[in-house]
């Protein structure tokens, strides 16, 4: 599913009634249709105490139309405008009078009676959140402030009308506070800020109406978000060989990281890869060989502190000639001689080159080495490893992880994982997915590593790599998800991840809706 900025938006309404004649009132009135159905699916609507705490703008409107849709449903209705009546827009003017002349009881909220909207909202069952929506472009205070906190007070179900107020629609940071809602209705596609996080905590579960906006306008390619949708995984041909499914070479490991090795090299095979080969350093190989004794050895040379040596360069570049895919970093430290083996490895390797870990720190330190490379190349950061990558603080990546990813992945020629809560897979031409499998059981040491060996697989598997990117990221995710939902969330680890792997593939085979079904918006 697309997910469109506010930019996108309103574009999309602009077109909606110049070129397809669906104008703004006609959308209005079917975005407080859907909160209302909403409200009935998730409370029931008869007799139901439902306090609307409305705007001065549009996403007030809608909540005004709600209101009269509720109450003709049978409801009890209260009515709380936040601003003053000589500001509202237009169609939220037109839908008070309609309001009024329904005889729902309106009350206009300023600094003067704030203290009775909380009281009063405590009397409800529902509470209708219709104070901003795309329209929020400064941090909230004063009376809006007092409004949110009363919402937040209430001990009601909230319902939030497009945005929950006080989230950046594009990004999910909250401006200041934010109302916490249960369920979320928006409008036409759901906003990224309503899938980042912390703005994705505040949702809660979102229904998504189209509202009747021309579908030519929803699928627009000029929208360049979207979900990360799993696709189908073909079935395993019986007349093929293990070169039919990939063939991968690890570069990772040192005396001192053993792990990172192993989940990324057993991950590839777990995952459905084909032949996984682990160049690393000779010490630790009896020990890996004893655990994982499907992947097949390449024991280097290395530096008096364990780590790869660069002695080790003509050997690594005759064996990425064998593979289809290369996965460098994993556990390589940032010893400074294996990192310039990594570098020149990077430079000179002319295959699809995953890099991970240290890897990223290595050629962090000279991102043209990334620039000149003709085949593609993947970078796997958490945050901080973004943060090195492109020199831009942490906290200043949160304030638009988009924007962040989307002008790294250009500047620096690659596809680029944003891993963390809803990871994101950014592409050099601009689109980004939002992946929304995956849970906090998998924030541990060692997840990291399972996630390239899959993304690795997923290219042995045949698909052209910035699909198998972002169904690397999506299996994996689903994988954890799937151990978490048998194990406990804290039973989550790179080995149960690594295990389960399989059986994400055999559901993506056998019941791809069923899988899919799990992590899809609701679309009413
Ligand atoms: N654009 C569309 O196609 C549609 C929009 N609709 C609704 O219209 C909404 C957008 O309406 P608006 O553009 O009128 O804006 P909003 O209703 O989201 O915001 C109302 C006004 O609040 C003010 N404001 C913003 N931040 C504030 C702050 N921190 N403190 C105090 N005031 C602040 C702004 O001046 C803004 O115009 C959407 O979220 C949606 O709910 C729907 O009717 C469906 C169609
Ligand atoms: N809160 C979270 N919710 C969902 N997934 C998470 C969360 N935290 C981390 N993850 C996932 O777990 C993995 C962590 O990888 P990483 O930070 O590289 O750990 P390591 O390098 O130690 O293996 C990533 O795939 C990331 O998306
Ligand atoms: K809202």
């Amino acid at each position: 599913m697309k997910v469109a900025s506010v930019s996108d938006i309103k574009r999309i309404d602009e077109l909606a009634s110049a070129r397809y004649g669906v104008s703004h009132e006609i959308l209005m009135e079917n975005a407080g249709a859907a909160v209302a159905r909403v409200v009935d699916m998730v409370a029931g609507v008869r007799n139901l105490l439902v306090a609307v705490v409305a705007g001065t703008g549009n996403n007030g409107g809608d909540g005004l139309v709600a209101a009269r849709h509720l109450a003709s449903n049978g409801a009890e209705v209260r009515v709380f405008v936040v601003g003053r009546e000589d500001k509202m827009t237009d169609l939220a003017r037109i839908n008070l009078a309609r309001v009024r002349s329904a005889g729902i009881p309106v009350e206009f909220v300023s600094e003067e009676n704030i203290s009775e909207l909380r009281s009063e909202l405590e009397y409800s069952d529902v509470v209708v959140d219709a104070l901003f929506g795309i329209g929020l472009n400064k941090p909230v205070e004063g009376v809006y402030r007092k409004a949110i906190e009363a919402v937040n007070s209430s001990g009601a179900i909230i319902v939030g009308v497009d945005i929950p107020s006080g989230v950046n629609g594009d990004t999910g940071q909250v401006m200041g506070v934010a109302v916490r809602a249960d369920y979320t209705v928006t409008f036409g596609l759901p906003k990224p800020g309503l899938l980042l996080y912390p703005g994705a905590e505040y949702a809660g579960e979102i229904f998504v109406s189209r509202i009747s906006y021309p579908r030519a306008l929803l699928e627009d390619e000029s929208i360049q978000v979207e979900t990360n949708d799993p696709v189908f995984i073909p079935p395993r041909r019986p007349d093929t060989h293990k070169g039919d499914y990939g063939k991968a070479l690890f570069v990772a490991g040192s005396r001192q990281y053993l792990g990172a090795p192993l989940f990324s090299s057993m991950s590839f095979l777990l995952a459905g890869g084909g032949y996984s080969r682990l160049a690393t350093v000779a010490s630790i190989v009896p020990h890996l060989g004893s655990k994982a004794s499907e992947v097949v050895y390449e024991p280097l040379a290395e530096t008096a502190n364990g780590t790869v040596a660069y002695a080790n360069l003509e050997r690594l570049l005759k064996l990425a000639e064998w593979a289809d895919i290369v996965v460098v970093g994993p556990g390589l430290t940032t010893e400074e001689e294996t990192s310039r083996l990594v570098r020149e490895v990077v430079a000179r390797v002319d295959k699809p080159v995953v890099i991970d870990g240290d890897g990223l720190t290595a050629v962090s330190a000279s991102p043209e080495v990334l620039r000149k490379r003709s085949k593609p190349t993947v970078l796997t950061p958490h945050l901080g490893e973004m943060s090195r990558l492109t020199g831009v603080g942490v906290d200043e990546i949160k304030q638009d992880r988009i924007g962040v990813l989307r002008r790294a992945c250009r500047d620096l020629n690659s596809i680029i994982v944003l891993k963390g809560a809803h990871t994101l897979v950014g592409m050099p031409d601009g689109r980004v997915y939002i992946n929304l499998s995956g849970n906090p059981g998998m924030a541990k040491a060692g997840s990291g590593d399972v996630l390239v060996g899959t993304i690795a697989a997923m290219y042995g598997l045949g698909f052209p790599i910035e699909v198998a990117v972002r169904m690397g990221v999506f299996v994996h995710g689903a994988a954890g998800d799937y151990v978490a939902a048998r194990r406990g969330i804290d039973g989550v680890t790179a080995t149960s991840i690594m295990h389960a792997l399989p059986r994400v593939l055999q559901a993506l085979r056998e019941d791809i809706d069923g899988l899919y079904a799990l992590y899809a918006l609701r679309e009413l």
